[in-house]
């Protein structure tokens, strides 16, 4: 039988203070390798939190988060930071590239951790690079790459590793209308090919590319709710 990618189970985030926030309340969601979903929601709604959990940057206070089969309640910091390389790539709204570095090595870095030889690290960059339309591009920097091209590096850099699952966070956020739809059309792609896809945005026209959807209200997951 086929594993999930992502199992969250009763997952309560709870910030301590007086009183307590409690912003996820009971969360349940499941993501089959090669799905596309997308997560919606208003400001407040526990989105951040969620992909907190999601992204193994944080546990929950109660309720469980398997990723890619590992209970992430069990892991300490190190183990943590191993699942997120080996498993995980991010996308981020502010692209979050190195800009002394080029496209090709902006990329590759994200290998760094695993021990794999710089050549080898190159290749799977330039292939990278190549899948999201930048294999003319290798060389430039950030300073020299549109919006739309610096959010195809950051989504370059999600996949080279072959994670598990690829977590976008608002990532047309930054991004005029033309370039936001290019990079939902490069999603599709990916998703195409076999990629796991999990959109977070507050915005839903984005969230409508995505096949699947789901809505998060304070702090609850509603499936399935129209968009
Ligand atoms: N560190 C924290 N301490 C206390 N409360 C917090 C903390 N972080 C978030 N919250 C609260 O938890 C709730 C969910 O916040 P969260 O940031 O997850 O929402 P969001 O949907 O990502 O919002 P936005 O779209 O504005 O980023 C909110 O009520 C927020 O005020």
């Amino acid at each position: 039988m086929t594993r999930p990618v992502l199992e969250i189970t009763e997952a309560v985030r709870e910030y301590p203070g007086v009183p307590p926030v409690r912003a996820l309340d009971g969360v349940d969601l499941t993501v089959m390798p090669g799905e596309w979903l997308a997560i919606v929601g208003p400001s407040g709604s526990g989105k951040s939190t969620l992909l907190n959990l999601m992204g193994a940057l944080d546990k929950p206070t109660s309720g469980s988060v398997r990723i890619d089969g590992h209970e992430v309640g069990k892991l300490n910091d190190e183990k943590l930071s191993a699942l997120r390389g080996r498993s995980l790539g991010f996308v981020f709204q502010s692209f979050h590239l190195l800009q002394s570095l080029s496209a090709l090595d902006n990329v590759g870095t994200a290998l760094m951790y695993r021990g794999i030889p710089a050549a080898e690290r190159r290749r799977r960059a330039e292939s990278a690079l190549t899948r999201v339309g930048l294999g003319h591009r290798l060389g430039h920097r950030p300073s020299q790459l549109s919006g739309g091209e610096s959010q195809r590096v950051a989504i370059a850099r999600a996949l080279v590793g072959d994670p598990a699952l690829v977590l976008a966070d608002e990532p047309t956020g930054n991004l005029d209308s033309r370039n936001g739809e290019e990079i939902m059309r490069l999603f599709g792609e990916l998703h195409a090919d076999g990629a796991t896809l999990v959109l977070i945005t507050h915005d839903d026209e984005i969230a409508r590319a995505a096949p699947r959807r789901v809505h998060i209200r304070d702090g609850r997951i509603v499936q399935g709710a129209l968009v």
